[in-house]
């Protein structure tokens, strides 16, 4: 990792004692609720990287909501609510769904009485069609792959919060967005927004993404043990469909190759594309983050960065 001059960097202990009066109040009913996002979280993850991640957004969001407030008197309007939008970035297969799924659970046990949403940029993608008219199926992930007005639009509408906002869907299942599906969300609390391109410069706009995050996440990894984790992702995939075979499943076409040549395959599909965006679109935006959730070996976060200014 590239020397970070504008961040505070904390080893795993030091980080977990910013928890606040937090640490104590998860309990092992909890987690089970937790673990119930199908992932192995583990109760020291949730107490020592969450708990004081959690406390943090909770000065972010007062701090928020105040100046909000004190805005809307200056203008002379009735306070209202705007919707806090958290971003989560890093590359392909890092684990950033993950975090989401987390981060929404912790955050939703905290603040009871808030609408909490969570959604990925996938849904924002062109269609699979779309992208083989324009000759962009090998580019699927990289920036000008993404719908990036609607993407744009649809921030705008969850800020403007003037009613229902729809978004589309993409499907790990049939590697495409889901034709004449979508999904919609009304005034939420809290946004949370994950994916590989949220931190990004834009390609015509002039605005960014991040120009609507109030915080905005960067999970890091070295880029092998990504490759490690995107594999067996792909074999987990692989084994559902040879236990449930389904036609119109991506994973099924596989079925027939021998294991070796699949993943023959999947590195390929690693090197060329994702971790191609990795190094030249996705890992460039690291330093736009507030956080940096550093992961080593098994997911395990070892270290934290808190940016400075
Ligand atoms: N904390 C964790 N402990 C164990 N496994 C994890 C953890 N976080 C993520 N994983 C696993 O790593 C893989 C990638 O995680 P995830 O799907 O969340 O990544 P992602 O960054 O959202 O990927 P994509 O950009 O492709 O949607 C998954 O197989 C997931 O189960
Ligand atoms: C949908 C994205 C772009 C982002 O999650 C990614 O998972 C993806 O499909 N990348 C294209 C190459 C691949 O199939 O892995």
């Amino acid at each position: 990792m590239k020397r970070l001059i504008n961040y505070h960097k904390y080893g795993r202990q030091e980080w977990a004692q910013f928890h606040g009066e937090y640490r104590h109040n998860i309990a092992a009913a909890d987690l089970q609720q937790l673990k119930s996002v199908g992932d192995q979280i583990s109760l020291e993850d949730v107490q020592e990287i969450y708990a004081p991640l959690r406390h943090l957004l909770h000065l972010y969001l007062n701090n928020y909501q105040q100046l909000s407030n004190a805005k809307a008197r200056f203008l002379g309007q009735k306070p209202h609510q705007v919707p806090f939008i958290i971003g989560i970035s890093g590359s392909v297969a890092v684990g950033k769904s993950t975090t989401a799924r987390l981060l929404k659970m912790m955050l939703q046990r905290a603040y009871p009485q808030y609408k909490i949403e969570q959604i990925t940029t996938d849904g924002f993608l062109y269609p699979n069609a779309e992208l083989a008219a324009r000759h962009l199926t090998a580019d699927k992930g990289f920036p000008w792959s993404y719908d990036n007005e609607k993407l744009l639009r649809f921030l705008e509408d969850v800020k403007a919060d003037q009613g229902p906002v729809t978004y589309p869907v993409y499907s790990h299942q049939i590697n495409d967005v889901l034709p004449d599906q979508q999904e919609q969300i009304e005034h939420p609390d809290i946004l949370i927004m994950e994916g590989i391109n949220v931190l990004q410069l834009p390609q015509n706009q002039q605005i960014y993404v991040s120009d609507y995050f109030d915080f905005a996440i960067y999970v890091d990894a070295d880029p092998q043990l990504i490759e490690q984790w995107y594999l067996h992702r792909f074999q987990g995939f692989l084994a559902w469909q040879r236990a449930h075979p389904d036609p119109t499943n991506f994973y099924y076409q596989f079925l027939e190759q021998p294991e070796d040549q699949v993943l023959v395959f999947a590195h390929r599909v690693w090197q060329e594309t994702n971790y191609r965006n990795l190094l030249e679109y996705i890992a460039p935006t690291m330093q736009r983050a507030d956080l940096i959730l550093h992961k080593t070996t098994n997911h395990f976060i070892d270290k934290v960065y808190l940016r400075k200014y």
